[in-house]
């Protein structure tokens, strides 16, 4: 089977509100995208790189993988508007290709470990879909469109979505030829296009990290910063 990571990195960073999309911001002299790559491209497990990117930004991204001397990226694909979208840049690219699985993981969780990577391909190998997430630690509330609190639901079962979520070709293929046929689709992972349109595929977790962190307002920044020493 050939594990392809697909690096979305196609978002404007609107919250981050910086002079450039956030992926390209540094941390300790690397931007975020390439310490993200660094990771999939050290990992033996992982047999090429798929870079989803907004078409401003092809170049840039072309010049990181000629620095740092990345030798498994072998697409670099132009995005879309919705994160959805440029998932399906990654499923259309690989259309024609046979045992393959797609390896989603967002550009700006640069702090991924080897461990996730290791056991998100363990499941696979098992023919798992899989996402990564860690128990919640505060109770989680469901507003009502008053914004008042509908439910608690129990703290057992609630997890916090992290990435990589990763899906065989067939699987992740067929939940968005799916979705792609309702009017209402939308999603802010790819977890959920699976459930809702393949809601038998039982999507296994992985284990996450608090390090695993998103960065998505200014202040992350340092976080990461503070990760990194
Ligand atoms: N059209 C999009 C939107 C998002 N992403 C990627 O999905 C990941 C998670 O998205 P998010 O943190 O929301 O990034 P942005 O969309 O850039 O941020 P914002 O929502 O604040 O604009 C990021 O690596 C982002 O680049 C993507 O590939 N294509
Ligand atoms: C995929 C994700 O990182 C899981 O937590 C998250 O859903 C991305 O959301 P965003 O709004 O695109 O940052």
């Amino acid at each position: 089977m050939k594990n392809v990571a697909v690096i979305l990195a196609g978002g404007t960073g609107k919250r981050m509100g910086a002079y450039l999309p956030k992926q390209f911001l540094k941390i300790a002299g690397k931007s975020i995208i390439e310490h993200s790559m660094a990771i999939f491209e050290k990992h033996a497990g992982i047999s090429e790189i798929c870079v989803v990117i907004h078409s401003n930004f092809v170049a840039d991204v072309e010049s990181i993988v000629r620095e740092a001397g990345f030798k498994k990226v072998t697409k670099i694909l132009c995005g879309g508007k919705e994160r959805s979208d440029s998932s399906l840049a990654a499923i259309a690219a690989y259309e024609n290709e046979k045992n393959v699985n797609l390896i989603f993981h967002d550009a700006v969780r640069p702090f991924v470990s080897q461990r996730i990577i290791d056991d998100v391909l363990t499941s696979l190998a098992e023919g798992k879909s899989v996402a990564v997430a860690i128990p919640s630690t505060d109770t989680i509330f469901k507003l009502n469109n008053v914004k008042c609190i509908e439910s608690v639901p129990p703290r057992d079962f609630l997890y916090r979505a992290q990435t990589p979520q990763a899906f065989s070709y067939e699987i992740i293929k067929k939940a968005y030829d799916l979705a792609l046929k309702d009017p209402d689709f939308k999603a802010s992972d790819d977890c959920g296009v699976v459930l809702n349109y393949l809601p038998n595929e039982a999507i296994h977790i992985v284990e996450g990290d608090e390090k695993n962190i998103k960065i998505t307002f200014e202040q992350d920044l340092a976080t990461g910063k503070d990760l990194l020493i």
